[in-house]
């Protein structure tokens, strides 16, 4: 095991020792109850059962069959999930097959970020993952299940989705994927023609036509953004099928790793011969991997939030210097768009997830452990090729594509951020520049469009943070930042707001923390002031005399509260909602 994936795991497992005994004594509390038939009124189980077959409810009452939860998030709005409107039928099919029943024990909600980005739905992201974690302990609440099979792909779907199942964590889950889309119009070639139009150089019908030839069927996106990476850390922490992320929606296989699925929930439940809690399995070791698989592929900066509340659903408390730590050892090993130009179906075609943990695991940066797979991580890793299928795309930890991580911490005088660095040419991982403070992403678009920032600038975006307005994705600034940066000006960006996993080749310091709203010194930020990204020390500073730092009177935050779109259904999640850093978590 590599010293510091040692050091950091015993720090995290040290920091996390009564809370995570707190939380498997819970667990284990829930192991000791009778099966559903004694333990249940007969009202709650003639209710249970009342939809069944009569055959199901023989099944049920009678042989004790097992009983899995189908958790789904089905929409038609994410390509991504919808695939899934035939999988509960396909997994009820199995299950008879089996002896077993399954119950869709209920749908939780699901934004697809691309369709919200750079409108006011966004502001319903962040906290649209707890909601699906709060959804989906209220489908696991009927308590009449063996297992669950866990249907989401996206962003905060997988988290949400997880975060909720790590609270009935004595039961066996396995995510269920649904694949990725066929490659389209390349994610480099869609970048550039939204550059054209952000320039005034191509019109909207050439842009739709673009966007569509990107985004063209059903399955996930294929740039590596954070619904790709929520496969990678899944894969990392043994939850789902191996390979099973990035086979396509209408592949012949996925029907058979679908039905796969549900054979491997009865195999790790209490009747199966590899009893595999959920709760058990997902311990520091388990989380490690994870954040492991994340710099090691240059994943989405949504994780350095989601999986801190991931890790705190299972009694383990990670924070940002874990993540650091562990990226100054792990090495760069993929390069998939925004990251480099191949998207998830070459990265597959190299060798994809398999390949990465294989890396890992010999290079002893990732820990051994146990899957919902027989025979573990290891067993699964062994299914990959022995090389890279193309080594512009995945490189082997004696030969990375950089020595250390995709992400990194910065700290200094604006606070704690983080910057995903695998996507920023090396002559920008230092930007020094002016401040330009910006109120709002249509201010600075506004700006760009008027052709006022033609200069070096570090544009300051701030009251973006959970407690402000929910933490949007800040994307859309993608495109004009990226026109700056090619006309060789200086630009980065600093803002307490999050930007896209599909974000990167633009420096920007993002979830700086404690935001704007609760003190945080980008408040204090004016336009002029010098400011310093520094990604390779690890600094966020403004070059300000002390004195006059302290002088200033936090500037005052926007009047209007977030109204419409529902925002207002939102106001006990902004006022709860943790910090970045602590995971943006409502429940605390
Ligand atoms: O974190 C992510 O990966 C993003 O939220 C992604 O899911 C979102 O859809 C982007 O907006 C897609 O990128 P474009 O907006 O560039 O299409
Ligand atoms: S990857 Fe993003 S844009 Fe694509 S379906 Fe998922 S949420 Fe929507």
């Amino acid at each position: 095991m590599h010293a510091v994936v040692a050091r950091v795991t015993a720090r995290i497992a040290e920091r996390s020792r009564d809370s995570r005994a707190a939380y498997l004594a819970g667990l284990d509390s829930m192991l000791a109850r009778a099966a559903p038939q004694e333990r249940m009124g007969c009202a709650n189980l003639a209710h249970a059962y009342a939809a069944l077959p009569g055959a199901e409810k023989i099944k049920l009452m009678a042989e004790r069959a097992p009983n899995l939860a189908i958790v789904t998030a089905y929409n038609d709005m994410l390509s991504a999930h919808q695939p899934y409107h035939a999988y509960p039928a396909l997994l009820r099919d199995e299950a008879a097959r089996c002896g077993a029943t399954v119950q869709v024990a209920g749908g939780v909600p699901a934004m697809c970020d691309g369709v919200t980005q750079g409108t006011p739905g966004m502001e319903l992201s962040l906290f649209s993952r707890d909601v699906i974690a709060m959804g989906t302990a209220i489908a696991l609440a009927h308590d009449v299940f063996d297992g669950a099979l866990l249907l989401g792909v996206c962003d905060k779907i997988v988290p949400g989705l997880l975060i909720g199942a790590l609270h009935y964590g004595h039961l066996p889950c396995v995510f269920v994927p649904a694949g990725p889309m066929r490659s389209g119009l390349s994610n480099r070639e869609k970048a550039k023609v939204r550059e054209l139009h952000a320039q005034g150089l191509v019109g909207r019908a050439e842009l739709l036509q673009a966007e569509s030839a990107a985004y063209h069927s059903p399955g996930t996106c294929t740039f590596y953004g954070t619904a790709n990476s929520n496969q990678m850390l899944l894969e990392a922490m043994g939850l789902v099928l191996p390979g099973a992320a990035f086979v396509h929606p209408d592949a012949p296989e996925r029907e058979q790793l679908t039905r796969a699925a549900l054979h491997t929930v009865l195999d790790i439940g209490r009747r199966g011969a590899r009893f595999t809690p959920i709760g058990r399995l997902v311990d520091a070791r388990c989380i490690v991997n994870a954040m492991v698989a994340l710099l090691a592929t240059g994943g989405s900066t949504n994780h350095l939030i989601h999986w801190v509340a991931v890790a705190r659903s299972a009694g383990i408390v990670i924070d940002w210097t874990d993540f650091d730590e562990l990226s100054s050892a792990v090495p760069l090993l993929a390069r998939v768009y925004p990251n480099g130009e191949a998207d998830v179906n070459q990265f597959q075609a190299a060798g994809g997830p398999l390949w990465v943990l294989r890396e890992l695991l010999a290079a002893g940066l990732m820990h051994e452990l146990p899957s919902v797979h027989p025979g573990g991580l290891a067993a699964g890793a062994r299914m990959a090729a022995t090389a890279s299928g193309d080594e512009t795309v995945l490189r082997p930890v004696r030969q990375p594509f950089a020595p250390t991580g995709g992400l990194r911490l910065l700290q200094g005088k604006l606070g704690r951020a983080v910057i995903k660095v695998s996507a920023v040419p090396e002559d920008r991982l230092v930007v020094q520049a002016p401040a330009r403070v910006f109120a709002s992403q249509e201010e600075l678009l506004a700006a760009f469009s008027a052709g006022g920032l033609r200069e070096d600038m570090v544009a300051v975006l701030r009251f973006q943070g959970p407690r402000a307005n929910g933490m949007p994705e800040l994307h859309k600034l993608t495109p004009a930042l990226s026109v700056l940066q090619e006309q060789g000006h200086r630009v980065a960006l600093v803002t307490d707001g999050r930007m896209s996993g599909a974000s990167g080749k633009v420096p920007a310091a993002i979830h700086v923390t404690p935001e704007a709203l609760e003190g945080g010194p980008l408040a204090r930020v004016r336009d002029g002031d010098l400011l310093r990204i520094d990604a390779r020390a690890g600094t966020l500073d403004a070059l300000v005399d002390a004195a006059e730092w302290q002088r200033r009177t936090p500037a005052p935050p926007p009047e209007a509260l977030p109204r419409g779109f529902g925002r207002e259904l939102f106001t006990h999640f902004r006022r709860n909602a943790a910090s970045a850093e602590q995971g943006a978590c409502t429940w605390l």
